[in-house]
């Protein structure tokens, strides 16, 4: 696989482009995001030029970025510079914990960067890539997928799990017209509801563009705790390719009981740490992008309960759910290690701001595609119950797949 990154970056975004090409050459680790139903992208830097591998306290740690894997390890990207833009791209100053005089350092350097709108950003030499492939990626096809849910569905009928949810891979090499911040752009502008994100990590010589609709913890200025169990899917568009209207969406036993378990996972987490103060509301019919899923949401009045760390002791409990992993926890992730072909990495994993503007809003990596120079690898998976039918389960991550590929490729 080449290592070699060519971004071209669109114009539309002059600040963003600048600050994204100067993270790049000096290799400094670099989160872009836009939260849900918000307009603001934010964005900061890392620049001590590596992430930091940690638990992700939301109580100990600085203002930052987290990007846990599927399995192990945390990283965490420091807010050393923060930046903030409206709709317009346009800045709106902030600053975290990163002082004016690096700020003024790190745009000095930028300046050397703008304007260069041919310039391409090589990081190859200096950023070699460490991920190991032990797995193989991008050689799933329906026949193969179909056997891996057979397999699943046959250790559900045995009584090993009652769900595990299997993930595949789909390769793309993109075209040399294609811009990642344009790309992000795009994604923002196409997904209101869902959390765009664009992450730039040094040391593994990628970056992870995506934008998922699930959000796994978030605790808010008031210190409302948030989660939401989501799973079942549809298309949200007829065969005339209209958009279908959430209130004639009907759900099967099959979709019903898929995320039953997610709500039932979620509930029982609360009960481990005795917490009885949760408000539920759903099942309800959610659009995610060309897709419809089943949302339950769960909220806590961290103040009224005075549980001020529920989101981290949360977080460590719920990750991973059962919409990315399944029932009962461990069974699944022995399955999952056994019938797929590739390495999740950071799919299915967690991401997003920790400690900014005093909230944390971490998102499962869903709707995700890793960028390693010009090679894409999208991710996306399914629920398997004892009812699945491997075709159509096909099909589902084949439509998870094109919520990113339609728009950026
Ligand atoms: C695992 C994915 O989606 C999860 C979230 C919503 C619906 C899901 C489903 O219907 O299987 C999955 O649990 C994915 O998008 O890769």
């Amino acid at each position: 696989m080449s290592l070699t990154s060519e971004i071209h970056i669109s114009t539309k975004s002059p600040k963003i482009k600048n600050l994204w090409q100067t993270a790049l050459h000096e290799g400094f680790p670099i989160a872009l995001w836009r939260l849900p139903k918000t307009t603001e992208k934010q964005l900061i830097i890392d620049l001590s030029g590596h992430v930091s591998r940690t638990k992700i306290d939301l109580e100990e740690l600085p203002s930052g970025f987290a990007m846990s894997p599927f399995e192990g390890e945390s990283l965490f990207l420091k807010g050393d510079l923060y930046y903030r833009f409206d709709a317009e791209n346009q800045e709106i100053d902030q600053n975290l914990s990163g002082t004016n005089s690096e700020k003024e350092v790190f745009e000095k350097q930028y300046l050397t960067y703008a304007d260069n709108e041919e310039q391409k950003v090589s990081h190859e030499e200096t950023h070699p890539n460490f991920i190991t492939e032990e797995k193989h990626f991008g050689l799933y096809n329906e026949m193969l997928f179909a056997e891996m849910v057979s397999n699943a569905v046959t250790s559900i009928e045995q009584g090993d799990v009652q769900k595990v949810v299997l993930s595949r891979t789909k390769n793309v090499t993109l075209s040399d017209d294609f811009e990642v911040i344009e790309a992000f752009q795009k994604l923002c502008n196409t997904y209101a509801n869902a959390f765009v994100s664009l992450v730039y990590l040094p040391e593994y010589n990628c970056f992870w563009l995506g934008a998922t609709p699930e959000t796994l913890v978030s605790v808010d200025k008031e210190g409302k705790f948030r989660t939401m169990s989501l799973a079942g899917t549809q298309s949200a568009i007829d065969e005339n390719g209209n958009t279908l209207c959430i209130n004639s969406i009907r759900w099967s036993h099959k979709e019903i009981e898929e995320q039953a378990f997610v709500s039932r996972y979620i509930i029982e987490c609360f009960k481990k740490i005795r917490l009885r103060e949760y408000l539920e509301s759903g099942p309800k019919t959610v659009q995610a992008g060309n897709l419809m899923h089943l949302r339950t949401d769960y909220v806590v009045d961290t103040k009224e309960v005075n549980f001020p760390q529920l989101g981290t002791v949360m977080l460590e409990l719920l990750h991973p759910t059962s919409a990315v992993c399944g029932m009962p926890k461990i069974p699944a992730l022995k399955i999952i290690a056994e019938q797929e072909l590739h390495n999740r990495e950071f799919y299915s994993g967690f991401l997003g701001p920790v400690n900014i503007q005093e909230e944390s809003h971490l998102f499962v990596n869903l709707r995700t595609m890793k960028v390693v120079g010009n090679e894409a690898v999208f991710y996306a998976g399914c629920g398997i119950t004892e009812d699945s039918n491997p075709v159509k389960e096909w099909y589902e991550t084949e439509m998870k797949i094109q919520t990113l590929m339609k728009v950026i490729v």
